[in-house]
């Protein structure tokens, strides 16, 4: 089935969010280049200029091909490189056999290219471009003229180069502050259908496994009544250190709660996770938080079923976290799939000296 773009963005997720206004910004220019552009190719072909009207022609089929594959494959063709190389040619030899009505393109086309290609590839393109079309304002204009033109077109460059800086910055800033966290910097539950549904479909695709561990830090209450909220904040804060110093580049960390945590690890077998869990309670609870706040935590831990869902998966991993928290806490439970139902008769097993026992 082809998958139509909404040039509404309907998404919840913020990463999706901001690859929508990108793609709409970039469906945007070139549907409107292709509607500036299209009757350009007539009017060079009627005035006897075949080269022009050709190139103008080239540069309306890439237009028409990025519209269409946009729209019904949800893909960038050439990433907005095309649509530069035929805007340069032919503002250039426009401007080279047409004067000032050809210079005049190379304004929109120097903020288009900022728009639509990386920034870095931006830059260099529109440098050469400038420069370029300077040496052709040289030969073609009296020089004063030349001055005047060479100026404006480099501080339009410099402007849209500001400009389209300053929006991706603030879009990649504003996508990491609604994808994280802010006290822990782990991300938030923006992210967690998407990483999960990921990790469903390695397993459903190529046999992938993966495990979730989620971690409970225990009696969290007690440490804001006794050290107040703004302690709990820095227990916080210090416990995602830890748990990060603890993962691996490929597995995610998430806060999914007040003081509960969510680990989904790739390619992890439910053994593998279990011990890792082992060591992440040990890292929370090993040495005191700011030399005075001791802190134990529970996790329950969980692999990925073949033909489940991110739902059920998660909530069997509840369901071992609960178990932990009511045999004790400061504890590991393990659950497999099969175990669901006979979950509660499982006997307790002690971890080595120091480590959290695991019940499997
Ligand atoms: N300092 C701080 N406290 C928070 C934050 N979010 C939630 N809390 C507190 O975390 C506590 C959670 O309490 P409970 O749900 O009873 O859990 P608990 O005391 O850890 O008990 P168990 O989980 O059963 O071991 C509440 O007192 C919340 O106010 C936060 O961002 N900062």
């Amino acid at each position: 089935m082809t998958k139509r773009l909404s040039l509404t963005s309907t998404s919840t997720n913020p990463t999706e969010t901001a690859l929508g206004y990108r793609r709409q910004i970039v469906y945007y220019i070139h549907f409107w280049s292709l509607a500036a552009v299209a009757p350009l190719v007539l009017v060079q072909w009627h005035q006897g200029n075949s080269l022009l009207s050709a190139l103008l022609g080239l540069f309306c089929v890439n237009l028409i091909a990025v519209v269409l594959v946009l729209r019904f494959r949800d893909r960038y063709l050439f990433k907005g490189r095309l649509f530069a190389l035929f805007a340069i040619a032919s503002t250039l030899y426009s401007t080279h056999i047409n004067g000032h009505i050809g210079l005049f393109w190379g304004y929109p086309a120097i903020a288009g290219m900022f728009f639509l290609l990386v920034l870095r590839e931006a830059l260099v393109l529109n440098a050469l471009f400038i420069m370029t079309l300077s040496v052709v304002a040289y030969l073609r204009f009296p020089e004063p003229e030349f001055w005047r033109i060479s100026f404006s077109l480099g501080m339009t460059g410099v402007v849209v180069a500001v400009f389209a800086w300053l929006v991706g910055r603030m879009q990649g800033e504003l996508t990491s502050l609604a994808t994280s966290d802010p006290l822990t910097g782990c991300l938030n539950r923006s992210q967690m259908a998407d990483i999960l549904n990921t990790q469903i479909q390695m397993r459903e695709r190529y046999e992938r496994v993966a495990s979730l561990v989620l971690v409970d830090l225990d009696h969290f209450k007690t440490i804001n009544d006794r050290w107040g909220h703004a302690a709990g904040d820095r227990v916080l804060r210090e416990a995602a250190k830890r748990l990060q110093q603890r993962l691996r580049d490929v597995d995610h960390l998430f806060r999914i709660g007040g003081e509960e945590f969510m680990v989904v690890l790739p390619e992890t077998r439910q053994k593998s996770a279990e011990e890792l869990a082992r060591q992440l309670l040990t890292a929370l609870s090993l040495a005191p938080f700011h030399n005075e706040i001791h802190v134990t935590a529970s996790a329950g831990i969980t692999e990925l079923i073949k033909g489940e869902t991110w739902s059920t998966w998660l909530n069997r991993a509840d369901q071992a976290l609960y178990t932990a928290k009511e045999d004790g806490r400061n504890r590991v439970v393990s659950l497999r799939g099969s175990d669901h139902s006979s979950l509660a008769g499982d006997e307790l097993r002690p971890g080595a000296a120091g480590t959290p026992p695991v019940a499997t």
